[in-house]
C-alpha cells in the first residue's frame, strides 16, 4: 500500500525522522504516535505527495483516502448539509461535472454514507449536527475514494469516548470488508490499541516502529526520549508517565499526574 525506502524528511536544519524504511502491508494498522511537533502529520502529507522527501523515496497506492485533522471551517455550517461535505470527496466541490458526473457522484455518496450508517442526517445543516455526526460524515467523505489506503490525522480529537469507539468502530470495519491498510496519527494509543498491528512512534528526529509490544515499553521510550519515561499495563490500557510526556494518554492524564 506504500513503501518507503531510506527515507528523510528535514526543514532546513531540523530533521524529522531519516532512514525510515516501512512496507505498509494490506489490512494493517499503523499507529503513528509522537509529541507535538514531531512530525506526524508531515508523515502523512509525505504519503499524499503534499510533501516531497529530502532524500530516500516512497511509493504509494493510487486509492487513498484522507480524514484530515478537524479544524474549525469557515464556510457556513448551517447552509453545507452532511451530503455535501461527503460530496466533496468525491469531486472537491466541482461544477460542471454533467449530468452523468452528478449521477455517479449521488451513488458515491450515497454508498460511502450507507458505509457509516449517517443517511438520515445526510440532509441536515453541519451546523446543527454533533461532533461526532459531523466525524462520521468525514469518515464517509474519505471512503468515497473506495481506498485501499486510509490516512487518519487525529480523528479522534474532541470526540467523547463513546464517540471515539464509534469511529474507531467504522475505521475497523471498512479495513476488514475491503482490507484496507490504515494509517492513524493519534496522540491517545489506548482507543485503537486493540485493532494496532504496528506503532511507528516519532520523537526529537528518531523513530521507532514495531508491534505495540515492542515500542510501548519503559526501555524503547525512555531510549527514544532519552529521559525516564514509564510504561503501565492497567486493564488492557497503557498508562505513559514522565515527566513533560505524560500527556500522550490525554484520557489518562489525570493518573499519569497522579502516578508521575
Ligand atoms: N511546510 C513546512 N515548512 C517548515 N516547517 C514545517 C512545515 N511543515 C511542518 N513543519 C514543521 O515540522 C514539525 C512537525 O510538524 P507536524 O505538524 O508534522 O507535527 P505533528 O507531530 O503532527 O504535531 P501535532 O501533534 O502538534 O499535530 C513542526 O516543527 C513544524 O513546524
Amino acid at each position: 500500500m506504500a513503501r518507503f525506502h531510506q527515507a528523510r524528511l528535514a526543514f532546513g536544519d531540523r530533521v524529522l525522522w531519516d532512514g525510515l524504511d516501512l512496507t505498509v502491508e494490506p489490512g494493517e494498522w499503523i499507529a503513528v504516535l509522537g509529541p507535538n511537533g514531531s512530525g506526524k502529520t508531515s508523515f502523512l502529507r509525505t504519503l499524499l505527495h503534499q510533501y516531497p522527501l529530502s532524500s530516500g523515496t516512497v511509493e504509494v497506492t493510487e486509492a487513498v483516502g484522507y480524514i484530515p485533522q478537524q479544524h474549525a471551517d469557515d464556510s457556513d455550517a448551517m447552509a453545507l448539509r452532511g451530503r455535501d461535505l461527503v460530496g466533496f470527496g468525491v469531486d472537491g466541490g466541482a461544477w460542471g461535472v454533467g449530468l452523468r458526473g452528478w449521477a455517479r457522484r449521488r451513488r458515491l455518496v450515497d454508498d460511502a454514507l450507507a458505509q457509516v450508517g449517517a443517511r438520515q442526517y445526510a440532509d441536515a445543516p453541519l451546523g446543527v449536527l454533533s461532533g461526532g455526526e459531523q466525524q462520521r460524515l468525514r469518515v464517509a467523505q474519505a471512503l468515497t475514494a473506495d481506498p485501499t489506503l486510509l490516512l487518519c490525522d487525529e480523528p479522534l480529537a474532541s470526540l467523547d469516548p463513546a464517540n471515539q469507539q464509534l469511529v474507531v468502530d467504522l475505521i475497523d470495519a471498512r479495513r476488514r470488508s475491503a482490507n484496507t491498510a490504515v494509517v492513524f496519527v493519534t496522540h491517545e494509543i489506548n482507543p485503537v490499541l486493540p485493532h494496532v498491528d504496528r506503532v511507528l512512534y516519532l520523537v526529537g528526529g528518531q523513530f521507532r516502529i514495531g508491534p505495540p509490544d515492542e515500542v510501548m515499553t519503559t526501555e524503547t521510550l525512555s531510549e527514544l526520549y532519552g529521559s525516564d519515561i514509564e510504561v503501565i499495563r492497567v486493564g488492557g490500557r497503557l498508562l505513559v508517565v514522565g515527566g513533560e510526556y505524560s500527556h500522550h494518554c490525554q484520557g489518562d492524564a489525570q493518573h499519569s499526574d497522579g502516578a508521575a
